[in-house]
């Protein structure tokens, strides 16, 4: 049997991972692709990390251009990161009629559809499972395993690092900025940390399930995005209190006048499994019209298992690789020719639930004030939570919990609760989803 020839572009944590699974379980690999998959070239511009990994199996290279051109490469495997360098390298791959395997998120969620396009012109694949949640098969699911269903929502938790950060935090009451160092340290944060704990890793994952599940184009530009650096511990507690737990989740919902796109920090009520998903692991809700709700979960990060998404694709694209592209599955789960214009909903027209906390004096009235702001905005209160003042002051927490309203009713709320002259600086506001309907 003729082998599969891989051009490895990064050998860092996933590249590593790559050739550490592909080399450990060549038999198995080849016995389900049906011909042997080899990496004939690697590059990295760490030419004595590709030497130390590969210990001279394979030729090695700093320039990554050299990989993308070679004939004898059949499928190019981009795990650099970035949309610079990255973009230009699949692109010139495309169009040299390589497939490409890619684990790079930021990459699709920007110019995926420039990217797609290339390829369905060129009659390549572009696989990335490997880009959401890691080892968890999630865009397999989603483009082949529900494709009889009208997806109706999708929820998850699909940052391991923001979720690390977080559950450390909460059990052992650690720092965030230590947390965030181990996480690095591990290997799950991205080159820039800035794009986990903002929100903005989590987003493109969103971006790119929302595409596949709706049958949309990539639109990260109207994602709505709040990471988890203005959590604070307070916060958490009382949303125990009241049987929550607070987690980084990507929610995209399909309604009638659009979808849904949206990270941010959210109160879960504590007995879903969801909110008990924990440490670096993901965990991917999707509720389909005909299956109902459905669970995927695995560790969204590390080596090893981004590396079992990225041969997963290795081993894809090698069984597909001779079929007329007419009759493969289309990368984003719909034909090319059938994407809907359904818009992205700006975040005023979303409706949810929330979670607030205000500092009130403690003087009569103050409540009165609250609720009637509220009722004027048709908001009704689900739970209410008041903590008596710390010893020696007059100011206390109050926490609201509210049943289900649009955004920009509760945005107004909020503006008239701070104008109020006994209430303290800002209100926090945490969103909350259910996850039932
Ligand atoms: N680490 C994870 O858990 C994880 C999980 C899923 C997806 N990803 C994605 O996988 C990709 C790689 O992430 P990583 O964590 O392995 O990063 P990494 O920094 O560990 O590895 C990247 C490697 O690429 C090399 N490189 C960078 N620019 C290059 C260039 N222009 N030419 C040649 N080599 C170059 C670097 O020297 C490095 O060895 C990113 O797109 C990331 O978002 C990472
Ligand atoms: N930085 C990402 C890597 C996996 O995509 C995370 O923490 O989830
Ligand atoms: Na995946």
């Amino acid at each position: 049997m003729k082998p599969i020839n891989v051009g490895l572009l990064g050998i860092g944590t996933v590249g590593g991972g790559t050739y550490t699974v592909l080399t450990r379980n060549q038999e198995e690999i080849t016995r389900r692709a049906g011909r042997p998959i080899r990496i004939v070239k690697v590059a990295d511009r760490n030419l004595a990390l590709a030497k130390e990994v590969t210990k001279g199996e394979v030729e090695v290279t700093d320039d990554a251009f050299a990989v993308v051109t070679d004939p004898n490469v059949d499928i190019v495997v981009e795990l650099i990161g970035g949309y610079t360098v990255a973009k230009e390298l699949v692109l010139k791959a495309i169009e040299n009629g390589k497939h490409v395997v890619t684990a790079n998120k930021a990459l699709l969620a920007v110019h995926g559809n420039e990217i797609f396009a290339a390829a369905q012109k060129k009659g390549v694949i572009v696989a990335f499972e490997a880009a959401v949640a890691g080892g968890i098969p999630i865009i397999k699911a989603l483009r082949e395993g529900l494709t009889a269903n009208r997806i109706e929502w999708i929820a998850g938790i699909i940052n391991g690092t923001t979720n690390f950060i977080l559950t450390e935090m909460r059990e052992k009451g650690l720092d965030f900025a230590d947390v965030l160092k181990e996480a690095q340290r591990l290997g799950y944060a991205e080159a820039d940390p800035t794009f986990d704990v903002e929100g903005i890793d989590a987003a493109h994952k969103l971006t790119i399930m929302s595409a596949i599940g709706f049958g949309i184009p990539m639109q990260f530009d109207k994602a709505y995005t709040e990471g988890i650096t203005k959590l604070t511990g307070d916060d958490i507690r009382y949303a125990e209190e009241l049987g929550y737990r607070v987690k980084l989740l990507g929610i995209t919902r399909k309604t009638e006048k659009g979808v849904e796109l949206r990270v941010h920090p959210t109160l879960i009520p504590e007995k879903r499994l969801i909110a008990n998903v924990n440490g670096a692991m993901n965990a991917v809700l999707v509720m389909g019209d005909a299956v109902g709700p459905t669970m995927y979960y695995g560790a969204g990060a590390g080596a090893e298992p981004t590396a079992s998404s990225v041969v997963a694709d290795l081993v894809d694209v090698t069984r597909m690789h001779t079929a007329d592209p007419h009759h493969r599955v289309p990368h984003l789960a719909f034909q090319p020719d059938q994407l809907s214009d359904l818009p992205i909903l700006p975040m005023e027209d979303v409706r949810t639930s929330y979670y607030l906390r205000l500092r009130a004096q403690d003087k009569p009235g103050v409540l009165a004030d609250i609720t009637r702001i509220l009722a004027d905005q048709e908001i009704s209160i689900d739970a209410m939570l008041q903590k008596e003042p710390d010893e020696g002051e007059d100011q206390a927490d109050i926490i609201i919990l509210t049943h289900i309203t649009v955004e920009r009713n509760i945005n107004q709320a909020i503006a008239k609760i701070e104008a109020l002259p006994t209430i303290n600086g800002k209100v926090i506001r945490i969103r909350m989803e259910s996850l039932s309907r």
